[in-house]
């Protein structure tokens, strides 16, 4: 473990499309209450003292709307506006390689959880500079049930053992690198960073996070986002 001297750099990932959201404009960049989604989410880093520096990846044609961002809301952090690749892992490898040569950690989040709070990005870089590589995850509240092509149950997993998988995800910055560098070798994709890590052999811990750390999918985390960051807005308030 070397806390006091780590170096640690976030890869914000913001190089959809949003399909799934079915909104013209890219999800990331839809309004919660007076600003971009992607905003949001990069102010949590910002206001952080022991980052470093955020690298933001997004697509080829955001690159100039997203530099006048970081101008217009002060994200000083933000040393660099990458573009993405076609599939997120793509996204992640293509922002690592942009952070400075200083970082020595590194997280990786989505654009699109602006919720995340100090508290749980703590937990996981703790837990990473502990282990090397940390996940945030919240257990899952349902039953799951792997179902076949005809529609039918095939399995039902021990819930005990099964958790959500949220971002920030922690690691070496060098443990990340080499993850990724054999997955675009062996062709492999996965659906988060940890992916890359497991099949190295390499342990990935999780440190749990907040239900609240949504990631912006669908149209009905719009007003439930809304309503969360009022609610957090009248609890400062309440203590101010
Ligand atoms: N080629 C890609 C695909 C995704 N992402 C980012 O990865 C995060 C999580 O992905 P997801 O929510 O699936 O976003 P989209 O791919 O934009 O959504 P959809 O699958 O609905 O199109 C988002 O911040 C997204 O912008 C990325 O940087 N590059
Ligand atoms: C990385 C991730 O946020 C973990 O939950 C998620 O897997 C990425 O989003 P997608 O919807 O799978 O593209």
């Amino acid at each position: 473990m070397e806390a006091a001297g780590a170096n640690w750099g976030v890869v914000v990932v913001a190089a959809g499309r949003g399909t799934r959201m079915g909104t013209a404009e890219s999800k990331q960049y839809l309004l919660l209450r007076d600003k971009p989604i992607l905003v949001h989410t990069l102010e949590r880093f910002q206001a952080m003292d022991d980052i470093a520096e955020v690298t933001l990846v997004v697509g080829e044609h955001d690159v100039d709307r997203c530099r006048a961002f970081v101008r217009e809301y002060g994200l000083h952090k933000v040393k660099q506006v990458a573009a993405g690749g076609s599939e997120r892992q793509h996204s992640v490898h293509r922002g690592l390689a942009a952070l400075s040569g200083a970082v020595d950690w590194v997280m990786v989040h989505d654009g699109v959880r602006p919720l995340v709070t100090e508290r749980a990005v703590r937990a996981c870089m703790n837990g990473a500079l502990q282990t090397e590589a940390a996940v945030l995850a919240v257990p899952v509240k349902d039953t799951i049930k792997q179902v076949n092509e005809a529609g039918v149950i095939t399995a039902t997993p021990d819930r005990r053992s099964l958790w959500a998988i949220q971002t920030p995800q922690a690691f070496r910055r060098s443990l990340l690198q080499q993850a990724l560098d054999q997955a675009a070798k062996d062709g492999f994709l996965g659906t988060d960073d940890a992916m890359a890590v497991e099949r190295l052999g390499v342990s990935v811990y999780v440190a749990e996070g907040d239900y609240t750390n949504i990631k912006m999918t669908t149209p009905e985390d719009l007003p439930y986002a809304e309503f969360l960051l009022a609610s957090r807005e009248r609890e400062r308030g309440k203590e101010s």
